[in-house]
């Protein structure tokens, strides 16, 4: 009989999971802690924008007319516990407050709820990006109680997908690790991705650490490489050179490769900040913080995109202060194709303009409605056109492709000056100075 899912947590990575586990021939079963996202999910709406995941739920969700009916969404975890071989944790695990280390509560509780209502044999699979060590620490817990009958095992299995890509990402993953400590655990997990597999992605069987560290350090990487193009930037803009034609240029080098080399306000989001930080944190505890000190560094030049970036506004109204001055901003999503706004350089740099006094007005395609809840002080508009409306100078902070087709004669009958800095290095510079516009990107020559 084909296995039965479930997978808890249904936000960015488990409503995505669920949907493509479905999409994989699965009888899935997804829960989470809040009723409204359940209601949503269950009639084939998404509670955020993430491209093709509608269509993909609307395929699979029961009761949609057409649907094969193979997905359902619960609260109950009597319901999940009788119904799953395969349960995969998929519920956030966020920066402490105040500190760099992981919030663990959110996986604690799950684990908490999940494991007494366990009625059959069942392998309970961690998703979610967790500080080396939790994996042990749980499969611990799990046994404690856990009910003996339902033969309770853990594996942990780090995701890698990216946001905007994550239905391909988890149907075609370029790799997938898992962390195991049995042949069972093994056998079934190879039974859940032989979709993936027969295509060919590669399965890298782990003990648990080393699979928790899988997923901090692919994203510690990561970070580095932007950190390291931006710093690049900066000596670029003291040394009058250009940024992207030096990342091209590198990126020749295919041990340096062309990818993740976009210089301009830094990296954002709900995973690559916290999970370097979180890092740090753990390897602090472990003793070995002296290997990560780099991160620190990684951090503070992504942190210091932002402020450049207001400082270069400053600048561009006339030097002081903001005070009586109008600011566009196109862009609040941490990057483009997503609503995310965790974490995102865009709104950051436009909160901080806010703060010092600078009229804010942002727009973005899919983000208006997060940025709304997160930053309800700034000012918003429908559209690109609209934000720019009287702006003294216009911010290009998340690079949507709506942003690029935009008309810069168009927007220039708008504005009050024609100033654009582009945070993103990714408007055609030409077309808009063609167009009258003084247009100023980070770490590329003034002219
Ligand atoms: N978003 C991504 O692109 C991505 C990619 C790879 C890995 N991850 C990791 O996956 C995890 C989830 O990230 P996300 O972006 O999907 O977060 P999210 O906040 O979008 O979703 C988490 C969901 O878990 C639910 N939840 C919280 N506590 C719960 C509980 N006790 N029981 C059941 N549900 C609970 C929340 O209500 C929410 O819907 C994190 O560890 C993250 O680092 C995320
Ligand atoms: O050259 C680049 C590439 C990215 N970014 C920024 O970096 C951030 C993160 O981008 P990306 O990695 O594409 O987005 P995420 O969806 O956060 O995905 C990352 O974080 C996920 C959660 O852990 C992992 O699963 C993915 O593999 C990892 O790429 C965004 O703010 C981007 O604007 C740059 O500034 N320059």
């Amino acid at each position: 009989m084909a296995l039965r899912i479930t997978v808890i947590g249904t936000g960015y990575l488990g409503a995505t999971h669920a949907a493509a586990m479905a999409e994989l021939g699965f009888e899935v079963l997804g829960l989470d802690v809040v009723p409204e996202k359940i209601e949503l999910l269950s009639t084939g709406r998404v509670p955020m924008y993430e491209p093709g995941l509608e269509d993909l739920l609307r395929k699979h969700v029961d009761g949609i007319e057409g649907s094969t009916g193979r997905l359902r969404f619960t609260t109950s975890w009597e319901e999940v516990g009788d119904f799953g071989d395969v349960h995969f944790v998929c519920v956030n695990t966020p920066q402490k407050h105040g500190e760099y280390a992981c919030d663990m509560s959110y996986v604690d509780s799950a684990f908490e709820s999940l494991a007494p209502h366990l009625t059959r044999p069942a392998l309970v699979v961690g998703k979610s990006t967790v500080p080396v060590g939790s994996a042990a620490r749980l499969a611990a817990r799990l046994a404690e109680l856990a009910p003996v009958g339902a033969d309770a095992e853990l594996a942990w299995n780090p995701e890698f997908l990216r946001e905007g890509f994550a239905v391909s990402d988890t149907l075609h993953p370029d790799r997938i690790v898992v962390g195991v400590e049995s042949e069972r655990a093994e056998k079934l997990l190879r039974e859940v991705y032989a979709g993936p597999l027969a295509e060919g992605s590669p399965f890298v069987v782990t003990d648990f650490p080393t699979a928790e560290l899988v997923k901090t350090s692919a994203n510690s990487f990561l970070a580095t490489k932007i950190s390291f193009i931006n710093a690049m930037a900066e000596v670029c803009e003291a040394a009058d050179g250009d940024v992207v034609k030096l990342a091209e240029a590198i990126g020749h080098d295919d041990r340096i490769g062309k990818k993740f080399l976009r210089a301009g306000i830094g990296f954002g989001g709900g995973c690559l900040p916290k999970d370097i930080r979180a890092f740090m944190a753990r390897a602090g505890e472990l003793g070995a913080d002296q290997a990560l000190t780099f991160l620190r560094e990684v951090d503070s030049i992504n942190m210091r995109r932002r402020g450049h970036m207001v400082e270069l506004a400053r600048e561009a109204v006339g030097g002081d202060s903001f005070l009586g001055k109008r600011v566009g901003v196109l862009g609040a999503a941490f990057k483009p194709d997503s609503d995310d706004v965790r974490d995102s350089p865009a709104l950051n740099v436009a909160g901080q303009i806010h703060l010092q006094g600078g009229q804010v007005t942002v727009f973005d395609p899919k983000g208006m409605d997060n940025a709304r809840r997160l930053f309800p002080t700034l000012g918003y508009a429908d559209s690109a056109l609209e934000a720019v409306r009287g702006a003294d100078v216009v911010l290009h902070l998340t690079e949507w492709r709506e942003f690029r087709e935009l008309d810069p004669a168009e927007l220039g009958g708008a504005v009050s000056r024609r100033i654009i800095l582009d945070g993103r290095n990714a408007l055609d510079s030409a077309v808009w100075r063609e167009a009258g516009w003084t247009y100023r990107a980070m770490g590329r020559p003034k002219a």
